[in-house]
């Protein structure tokens, strides 16, 4: 756990302003409560939903007679029309110890406060946010239904961000004015029909585009929860000064930006020569602190652990819960985008690994909370040359050793020592999970496939695809399943990979699927020429 008194070493220009009247610096916290949810029932009912209201989720009623003011006074901006909204509820959140057996653990006598500075238990485990779960059952499934929905695409602050507009499930005791936000979230379902049909007879394959976001990766989930959370602590005069990460270039990317919109210092550890160019001129770009390290992401996430616990330097990968909070909402999402109905499969690629878990933790969330009645099947999947959770799967779960992990087009998930192991095995197992593995061609195939059918996927949506291909064929996964692959970063960071490949430049590769650009001279014969060979062989369906 980082302690506080080496503040006094820092510059007072790197240390939060004073403390904001509204805060408290306890762990005990205060809020603008009006009321106490108190009711069961439907959303309609509850003084923090109002299903007549076109401005939903304030919490001042407002019923269809009501004259209801569309828009707020022009010197108002969103952040003080949120202020003016205060929600009323009792829901809270606190850390406790990770539990991998719930069966066999002893009864829970620690937990903190998300206001304190800690990422490890006592016993050096990992933490959760656990949740007043039985504040948040005095609403039923309908009711939180309904909330969610009423929130999606609008500027209401902050509820038009998809993170936001589950925030009693996320940070609920977090005041509106200290979120940092891109309206991130709310990414696209992308129903795969060509894809589905030519490559895997399937009709109902989605990919969910999480990479279609605000720094171009998933990370933008959890990476928003996270730097809310500093602002919060910076604003309670906590010594943070400033936000670190080890990264293989997109957890950089998205804290620099959110740091960078909020203000607030941000140091980023980069493996040297091994992150795409778009990754790392984003935390350039953004203002961070960029040290690129000669060594591979595991030995920088080692460094930047034994930094944060030297330095008040606040530890942003997912070791530290929080951002799986943020990062769980995009299986809510899923369910939402499906009205509510749960698909069969969920793929995600897997290198950290605290994904997996996050995308679990929302599903079973949801399922708990009464949203639906089962949880997917969820697939994590590796690349073959960094998978030391598919070994470990395939040793019935018997021996876990961390692996030296081997260069690999996925570069973002070239990780051989996950810190979120015990998250994803937990995951896998509660939900009659899977692992899967995919060699660099077999990666790099699927990508050009899916990008021959209109997507324009990065790498590691390349691993989900190839998992689930080889899954289709050994009929795991069934024709008609309802599937969903996650896609977790935008192809336009990863161009190269895609370069060398159409170029078949790429030693060993048959790069089956290139379509290399053809030279032709600046002269009409020579054009018609090559358009009558191209357009004789047939435009292939
Ligand atoms: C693009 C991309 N995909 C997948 C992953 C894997 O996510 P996780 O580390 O949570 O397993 C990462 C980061 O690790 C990533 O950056
Ligand atoms: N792919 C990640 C690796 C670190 O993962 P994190 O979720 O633990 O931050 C990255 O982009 O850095």
């Amino acid at each position: 756990m980082a302690s506080t008194p080496l503040s006094h070493r820092y510059p007072s220009s790197l240390l939060p302003k004073s403390t904001q009247p509204h805060h408290q610096t306890g762990a005990k916290l205060q809020f603008h409560r009006t009321t106490v949810v108190k009711c069961t029932g439907t959303a309609s009912q509850s003084p923090i939903f109002d299903s007549s209201s076109l401005t939903t989720a304030n919490s001042s009623p407002v019923t269809a007679s009501s004259p209801v003011n569309l828009r707020r006074p022009a010197e108002e901006n969103i952040r003080d029309e949120a202020r003016r909204h205060s929600s009323a509820h009792n829901f809270s959140a606190r850390y406790i110890p990770f539990i991998s057996d719930p069966n066999n653990a002893p009864p829970i006598d620690e937990s903190y406060s998300l206001d304190e500075i800690v990422y490890r238990s006592r016993s050096g485990g990992l933490l959760d946010v656990q949740h007043d779960m039985t504040a948040l059952k005095q609403l039923d499934g309908k009711y939180w239904r309904s909330l969610f929905d009423s929130r999606v695409g609008k500027t209401t602050w902050p509820y038009g961000s998809g993170v936001w507009s589950k925030k009693e499930w996320v940070l609920p005791e977090i005041d509106s004015d200290d979120i940092v936000s891109a309206f991130e979230g709310n990414s696209n379902l992308f129903w795969a029909e060509r894809f589905g049909k030519k490559f895997l007879g399937m009709n109902d394959l989605w990919v969910k585009h999480c990479g279609i976001s605000h720094t171009g990766s998933f990370k933008d989930l959890g990476m928003t929860v996270l730097v809310s959370q500093v602002n919060r602590l910076r604003k309670m005069n906590r010594p943070v000064v400033g936000v670190g990460c080890a990264s293989t270039g997109d957890t950089s990317a998205a804290l620099s930006a959110y740091c960078a919109a909020a203000g607030i210092p941000s140091i980023v550890f980069l493996p040297a020569n091994r992150i795409s160019i778009a990754q790392l001129v984003q935390p350039i770009a953004n203002g961070a602190f960029v040290l690129s390290i000669d060594t591979d992401f595991d030995g920088c996430m080692k460094l930047i652990r034994e930094v944060t616990a030297e330095l008040p330097i606040y530890l942003a990968n997912s070791l530290n819960s929080l951002r799986l909070e943020g990062q769980k909402t995009a299986a809510i999402e899923i369910l939402q985008q499906f009205d509510w109905e749960v698909p069969d499969w969920v793929i995600v690629p897997g290198g950290n690994l605290g994904n997996i878990y996050a995308f679990y933790k929302g599903f079973q969330m949801c399922k708990e909370l009464g949203l639906v009645d089962r949880i997917p099947r969820l697939v994590c999947a590796q690349a073959a040359n960094a998978n030391p959770l598919y070994l470990y799967y395939k040793s019935g779960w018997t021996e876990f050793n961390p692996v030296k992990a081997n260069t690999t087009f996925a570069s973002a998930i070239q990780i051989g020592d996950p810190v979120s192991i015990d998250r994803a095995v937990f995951a896998l197992k509660n939900s009659n999970g899977i692992v899967e593995e995919a060699t660099e061609e077999e990666l790099m195939d699927a990508m050009a496939l899916a990008d021959s059918t209109g997507m324009f996927i990065c790498p590691h949506t390349g691993v989900a695809l190839s998992a689930l291909m080889k899954l289709r064929e050994r009929g795991v996964i069934g024709k008609t399943d309802r599937t969903v692959v996650v896609s977790t970063a935008h192809g336009l960071k990863f161009t190269q990979s895609k370069i060398d490949y159409h170029s078949k430049g790429i030693e060993g590769m048959a790069c089956r699927y290139a379509n290399p650009p053809v030279e032709v001279e600046a002269d009409f014969g020579a054009v018609m020429n090559v358009l009558s060979q191209y357009l004789n062989k047939g435009s292939k369906s």
